[in-house]
């Protein structure tokens, strides 16, 4: 029988009342203050007058929900169609879609900070990495010591090794598949292979070794690990009680949260802990003598980083949340826009035949493709940025707020401590800037065939897949080099076809927003995670 003399308990104290009579009479409170707070969202909220979905307005979960299922880019594109250019999508926050908003809220001179989301990132490194860091002074001294590991001296000692991934990455795929000159292989995604080449070229960047997902199975268990783990830290950040978790994340605590993507975030850091305390070891070696050449990667930057005005360096935490950082934000942006411009280029075969004969054409053997040549293919580029348009691997909004004092958006006084943000998925379907923005057109990104130098400048305007501002992406270049030695030397080596579906688009028995499918499918979990597209390869040397 159950034991009520807890329960009971509270009799002595109150007299006549039990503690369940307590906790009843103060869940009424409880309840009718909550009640309050979901009226005054709706009536005398600064943001009341704004419109959106009625789950929004009154509460922060829906956006929780969004992010476990990585459908947030979606739920804010159908949003803005119904309610217009300004939404709110939160009881404290606004979505905004123009070109304005977005130099307002990102731009150099936005009277904004970083949202609270961000304290969670990169949380089990020990430290915080510069992405993770909100105050802008103290973000732009990190992000000084950090620029010479992202020079254009550092770059072009990082291509040599990156051109080796990518040549690996043909040599791996040949191997696996039996590819032979004239016959098509089986099936395969080609998503998979493309992750493998991501996480290879940018860990021997950061830690001097690959992790060696083209070479052996056994560590391929990463992709999938970093997939669950940025699912997690994405929904965990918007928990309306995220500070009280933050806590407990990178302790112990972590493997009793629920699901495996928990354990999952933990296990990654450690594997990238590792390996840099390798590198720092290998390092140490060779300054005493007993190693090899220097090796000019990423790494070897950051550890000679010095603030040219405080001469301050990285810690061994920064490093390990930096190195952590760039492994995550490399290689699956990476990924995703080589994936997305093949899924598009499949479906129109004289986009991928202009593309695969200028790139065969600019390089008769193999040993030629390098910059600057690579640089000087104009098509490439205009694909890769059209790719970039309708795929951004960062969908969702960057959670900034406002600072004390309010600003102007969109011609809008917003109040201090509004969240506001645009969407990249979004601000790229914006149909007054990009005309029919569900075709992948790379033609719209060269000037001449009906497209003025006007038109052109204002679409860059509005095109943001590496955000803007002083808290952009600091590795863009090293990311479009990744991204076109990549496709230069698949280009270069295969012929490529769709195997039987067209995998990788919508489906209609999807959920509204994903019915198409002729576009790429992602699921936003900080970055947008795809699948497919399922193709045939044919060697042609
Ligand atoms: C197509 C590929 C990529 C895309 C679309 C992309 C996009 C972005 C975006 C939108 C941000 C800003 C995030 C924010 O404010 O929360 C960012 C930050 C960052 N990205 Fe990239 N990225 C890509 C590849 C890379 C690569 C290859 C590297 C490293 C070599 C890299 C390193 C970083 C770092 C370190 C930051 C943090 C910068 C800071 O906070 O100051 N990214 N990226």
């Amino acid at each position: 029988m159950m034991d009520y003399s807890i329960l009971n308990a509270g009799k002595g104290v109150s007299g006549n009342y039990s503690a369940l009579e307590i906790i009843r009479s103060c869940m009424l409170p409880l309840f009718v203050w909550y009640c309050l707070i979901l009226l005054y969202r709706l009536t005398f909220h600064p943001l009341s007058r704004y419109p959106g979905r009625l789950s929004e307005r009154l509460s922060d979960w829906p956006i929780v929900y969004y992010c476990i299922k990585g459908n947030r880019h979606i739920k804010q594109l159908l949003a803005h169609e119904k309610y217009g250019p300004i939404v709110r999508d939160g009881p404290n926050s606004l979505s905004f879609r123009s070109p304005e908003a977005l130099k307002a809220i990102y731009g150099n001179n936005a009277h904004i900070k970083k949202g609270d989301w961000y304290l969670t990132l990169d949380i089990s490194a020990g430290a915080p990495s510069v992405q993770m860091v909100i105050d802008q002074h103290q973000h732009a001294l990190r992000r000084r010591v950090m620029s010479p590991a992202f020079s254009e001296k550092a770059l072009r000692d990082a291509e040599p090794l990156i051109n080796t991934t990518a040549r690996k990455l043909c040599e791996r795929l040949a191997e696996a598949l039996s590819c032979t000159k004239d016959e098509w292989s089986k099936g395969f995604d080609l998503q998979v292979w493309i992750a493998y080449y991501g996480y290879d070229f940018i860990s021997d960047l950061a830690f001097g070794r690959s992790l060696e997902l083209l070479d052996r199975e056994e560590h391929r268990f990463v992709p999938p690990t970093l997939r669950s783990a940025s699912q997690f830290l994405y929904y965990v950040g918007y928990l309306p009680f995220a500070a009280l978790v933050r806590p407990l994340m990178g302790t112990s605590v972590q493997d009793y949260f629920p699901g495996q993507s928990a354990r999952d975030s933990l296990k990654y850091t450690d594997l990238a802990n590792s390996r840099l305390a390798e590198r720092i070891e290998r390092e140490k070696k060779r300054k005493e003598g007993g190693g090899g050449a220097e090796r000019k990667d990423t790494f070897h930057y950051l550890l000679n980083s010095r603030d040219p005005v405080t001469g301050k360096e990285f810690t061994v935490e920064e490093l390990q949340a930096d190195t952590s950082l760039l492994i995550a934000a490399g290689s699956d942006g990476v990924t995703l826009a080589s994936c997305a411009l093949l899924f598009y280029a499949l479906q129109q075969p004289h986009i991928l035949r202009k593309l695969i004969n200028e790139i065969r054409e600019a390089f008769p053997t193999v040993e030629d493709i390098r910059t600057p040549k690579l640089n000087g293919l104009l098509y490439l580029h205009a694909c890769i940025e059209e790719s970039l348009r309708m795929a951004p691997p960062k969908p969702g909004s960057l959670p900034r707020i406002v600072l004390p004092g309010g600003t102007e958006i969109d011609g809008q006084h917003i109040p201090a401590g509004t969240t506001v943000g645009v969407s990249h998925y979004v601000i790229h379907r914006n149909a007054d800037v990009f005309p029919e923005p569900n075709m992948f057109r790379p033609e719209r990104w060269i000037v001449g065939d009906g497209n003025s130098a006007e038109q052109l400048a204002a679409q860059k305007r509005a095109f943001c897949p590496f955000g803007i501002g002083p808290m952009n992406c600091i590795g863009r270049n090293t990311a479009y080099l990744a991204i076109k030695l990549a496709l230069a030397h698949l280009f270069w080596q295969f012929d490529f076809r769709v195997h039987g579906d067209l995998i990788g688009g919508g489906s209609k028995k999807m959920e509204e927003g994903r019915r198409d499918e002729t576009e790429y499918q992602m699921y936003d979990w900080i970055i947008g995670f795809p699948s497919g597209p399922i193709v045939q390869v044919r060697s042609r040397v």
